[in-house]
């Protein structure tokens, strides 16, 4: 594990950096597909309205911006932040038929944007990866709206009993054996793995919401609680 908020942010470029190119392929297979489900029960629920303005935290290679903008429509706009100019690269491929994303290289934890700019900010299997987890929220509140809706969609801990066991298993013996698969992506797989059993459970990860001042805090964990969405709301 990095020792320090430096080291952490070094390794994590590196693996994105590294990984851009086979991220789509890795993902489907890691999570068995279930990622496209996670996302689209996550979109059903947000409701997104026509016209509205979307930052996508962390978008990587893209998928959750695409599907914001087919939400936002013409008359809204969806920009992507990513600091991986790789992991962009790839995005930027994705989304050179939308008109109303735009994609730029930033920090999660110090957004390059005014207070109060975007109606709706989502984080997906990004805060894991930031240094500061506390931080990297607090900054996604001051950029939302009042009344604007926050969404991260994150690995979780397992809660269904026997689940957590399996999915350590996973982790430990299923997950090394894809890794030779794919032999250049070890060292990603183990960085998979540290940052998954390290992030908070989701009640604790509810609670850094409330902190940063988030209302109406609600969550739910998808596939006995592998993943879960956080959603919440900046008071008015
Ligand atoms: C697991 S990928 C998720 C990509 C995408 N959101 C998705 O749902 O597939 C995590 C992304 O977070 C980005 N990332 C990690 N730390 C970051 C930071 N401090 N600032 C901006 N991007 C960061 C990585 O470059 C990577 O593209």
């Amino acid at each position: 594990m990095p020792r320090t908020p430096e080291e952490k942010t070094e390794l994590v470029h590196g693996v994105f950096e590294n990984i851009s190119t086979r991220y789509d392929r890795l993902n489907d297979i890691i999570s068995f597909n279930q990622h496209k489900r996670w996302r689209k029960k996550v979109m059903k629920r947000m409701q997104v309205s026509r016209g509205a303005q979307a930052l996508d935290v962390c978008c990587g290679t893209a998928d959750w911006t695409i599907q914001l903008a087919q939400a936002v429509g013409k008359s809204g706009h969806v920009t992507g932040l990513d600091f991986s100019a790789n992991m962009l690269e790839v995005g930027k491929q994705k989304t050179a038929a939308y008109d109303n994303v735009n994609l730029v290289l930033g920090n999660a934890m110090e957004l390059p944007f005014e207070d109060n700019t975007f109606d709706y900010v989502t984080i997906g299997f990004g805060l894991r990866n930031v240094p500061d987890y506390s931080k990297a929220i607090e900054e996604m509140y001051r950029v939302l709206k009042p009344g604007g809706m926050v969404v991260c969609l994150e690995t979780s801990q397992p809660t269904l009993p026997g689940f957590k066991q399996g999915y350590e298993a996973y982790f430990k013996y299923v997950m090394p054996q894809f890794g030779k698969v794919f032999a250049k992506s070890m060292k990603e797989y183990s960085w998979l793995q540290q940052s998954a059993f390290n992030f908070p459970d989701r009640y604790a990860l509810a609670k850094l919401f409330a902190a940063a001042g988030f209302e109406k805090v609600e969550f739910k964990g998808f596939t006995g609680g592998v993943s879960a969405m956080h959603l919440a709301y900046k008071p008015q």
